[in-house]
């Protein structure tokens, strides 16, 4: 996950709409995606499953990376390409043995002390916010930019930027190193579609 420039991390909807397969194939035709993560909150292992058969081939056909959230194990049952891990989502450590040679995120939310942490335990990627209001999400932390500058003067692990980023707010978080830019919203949500969402990220992240 080393970067030079700032890449789209691309995360489904909690729940997938009917469709969903067509729209992701064409959203991730319509620009550069580094990432696709699926995060299916309160479904069961099963429908996890089933989706990741369905999505994953998506993904790699396409040189996505897929990541899994919230669940290391199924993660490399299922031979994923990673997972995402929060601080509630089991032992760090664990994880990373799971999962090894495979990509590992944690969340960090605005917390310099579990960046380091998860640095520590061998993350590949360093996840900070929300940086923004969101609607997907009810949210506890606020990061700033300046945690992403400090991090990438001080560290080499890549940082992932979250919450509430769209293509309208995200140029101050790329001006500020992070390496990810990680939306649900901006992309699912986008008045004129998915591929529309993707395509203005990437303007505006080119922009910055
Ligand atoms: C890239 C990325 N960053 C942060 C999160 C949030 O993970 P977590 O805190 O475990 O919350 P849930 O997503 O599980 O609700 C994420 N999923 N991805
Ligand atoms: C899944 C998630 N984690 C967050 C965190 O702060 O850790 S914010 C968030 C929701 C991201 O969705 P959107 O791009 O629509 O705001
Ligand atoms: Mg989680």
């Amino acid at each position: 996950m080393t970067e030079e420039r700032c890449r789209l991390y691309l995360i489904t909807p909690p729940v997938l709409p009917a469709g969903f397969a067509d729209l992701l194939a064409a959203a991730l035709d319509a620009g550069d995606v580094a990432c696709l993560q699926l995060r299916l909150k309160d479904a069961a292992p099963d429908d996890i499953r089933r989706a990741t058969e369905t999505l994953m081939p998506i993904a790699q056909a396409r040189d996505v990376a897929f990541l899994l959230n919230d669940d290391a194990a199924l993660a490399a049952e299922l031979g994923c390409d990673g997972a995402h891990l929060g601080q509630e989502d089991g032992d760090h450590a664990a994880g990373r043995k799971l999962l090894e040679g495979k990509i590992l995120g944690i969340t960090c939310h605005a917390s310099r002390h579990l960046a380091m942490l998860a640095g520590e335990q061998g993350a590949d990627y360093v996840a900070f916010g929300a940086f923004f209001p969101t609607g997907t999400k009810a949210t506890l932390h606020r990061a700033t930019p300046e945690l992403l500058e400090w991090w990438s003067e001080m560290f080499e692990i890549p940082s992932v930027a979250i919450g509430g980023i769209t293509a309208e707010n995200c140029a101050p978080l790329v001006r500020a190193g992070a390496d990810f830019l990680a939306v649900v919203g901006a992309v699912w949500s986008h008045p004129e579609g998915p591929a529309a969402g993707v395509r203005a990220m990437n303007a505006a992240i080119a922009a910055a």
